[in-house]
């Protein structure tokens, strides 16, 4: 077992020191696209200033005769683009496939300096944790890095949800975790066959009219509410996030079309806790920014109460609602978070004080 004193030591001579934390910077939407497709390549330049997490995709979705291809395509795009505060992240294949050991290998030595996040996919424990953080720190070493390479691993299997506390915990580079309800549906063995969303089957329905002194029960029709298949696994994840002062987000939404139902479920995401989504398409770009941004009405009643408060300490009544030291933290929550995107994003700084003054009249 590892001391809790080796924790923050370089797990191979000469590699940069682990972080203590995860630096914030925004990440609403992680953007994906295939390196090897030379048209989706060719839009990075222009999508960078656009999206917060560029996402050189090297997994599912490429074809297994396209993997080289993609690796490849990923260390010139990464070489030829100046991302300015945009982040680059990869996600590599699987750990039981026969790329993953080239990805990590060719990518922290080729475009090392560039990358900020290494996505690890199908996470089963803390074990495959340790494997790429030792690996990482290898490569590092012998690449002259300065900067450590953070981990992110994607909930997509039974056995990692099972054990999401423990890998949340296993390094000082885990960055984050996001769901992947698509392989997690798979491993489940749940009987859907869409990427992410509901299910218009997994339902409740009101119970029947009572039928009083033993009555034709009726046939009138009765509601039914569509239920969210999602809510456990993002609400423990979240808590395994919070516990380790990391960062939740949720995955992929397939059915690029419906953007209704994908801003529904980033929303959801984002109250339970999730500070950003993935985003397939450029059409999902903005909905995660607008989803994962703090609305402006929201942040200006924040500042309120946090401004009523005072030391954050006793209560207060405003608006006939009962404000005390917990709203006050929930509402530091909202600030900070739209502080810290206001910082990065003019447009949404300018979104922010123009409803503080709303608010103020
Ligand atoms: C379960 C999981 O693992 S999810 C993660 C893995 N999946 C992915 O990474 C998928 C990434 N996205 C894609 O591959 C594509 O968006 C697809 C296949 C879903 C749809 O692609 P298309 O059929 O080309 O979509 P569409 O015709 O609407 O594209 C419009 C334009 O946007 C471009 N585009 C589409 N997706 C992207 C993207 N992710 N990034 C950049 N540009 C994109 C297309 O190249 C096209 O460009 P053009 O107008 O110059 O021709
Ligand atoms: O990789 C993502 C998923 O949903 O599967
Ligand atoms: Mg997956």
């Amino acid at each position: 077992m590892r001391s809790a004193k080796d924790f923050f030591r370089p797990l191979a001579v000469g590699a940069p020191a682990p972080p203590r934390e995860v630096p914030f910077r925004p990440s609403r939407m992680i953007h994906f696209f295939d390196p090897g497709n030379e048209k989706m390549a060719a839009k990075v330049p222009a999508l960078a200033p656009q999206v917060d997490v560029l996402l050189g995709n090297l997994e599912d979705a490429v074809a297994a005769d396209r993997k080289e291809a993609a690796r490849a395509g990923l260390v010139s795009v990464a070489r030829a683009t100046d991302f300015g505060a945009t982040q680059l992240w990869t996600r590599v294949n699987s750990l039981d496939s026969p790329w993953a050991l080239d990805d990590l290998v060719t990518l922290v030595t080729e475009i090392g300096d560039k990358l900020d996040v290494v996505m690890v996919p199908k996470v089963e424990g803390a074990h495959d944790i340790h494997y790429v953080d030792r690996l990482l720190a290898q490569l590092e070493a012998r690449a002259g890095l300065r900067r450590p390479i953070l981990v992110h691993a994607i909930l997509e299997t039974a056995a990692g949800v099972a054990a999401v506390e423990e890998i949340a915990a296993a390094s000082p580079r885990m960055q984050g975790i996001s769901l992947g309800p698509a392989d997690l549906a798979a491993s489940r063995r749940m009987k859907t066959t869409r990427v992410g969303g509901g299910h218009p089957g997994y339902l409740v329905r009101e119970d029947p009219p009572p039928t009083f002194g033993g009555g034709t029960p009726s046939d009138a029709p009765r509601v039914t509410y569509q239920q969210d298949l999602w809510h456990y696994t993002i609400a423990r994840m979240v808590d395994a996030c919070a516990a380790h002062d990391i960062l939740p987000y949720y995955g992929p939404f397939g059915d690029i079309q419906d953007v209704t139902a994908c801003e529904d479920q980033f929303r959801n995401a984002f109250l339970l806790g999730c500070v950003g989504a993935w985003s397939l398409h450029p059409v999902q770009i903005d909905i995660a920014k607008r989803v994962f941004s703090p609305a402006p009405e929201d942040v200006a009643w924040a500042r309120q109460v946090i401004e009523a408060m005072g030391d954050g300490t006793g209560a207060v009544m405003i608006d006939g609602k009962m404000q005390d030291d917990a709203t006050f933290k929930q509402c530091q929550v909202v600030v900070g978070l739209a502080d810290a995107l206001a910082e990065r994003d003019p447009q949404l700084a300018a979104s922010y004080a123009a409803a503080d003054k709303v608010a103020r009249r």
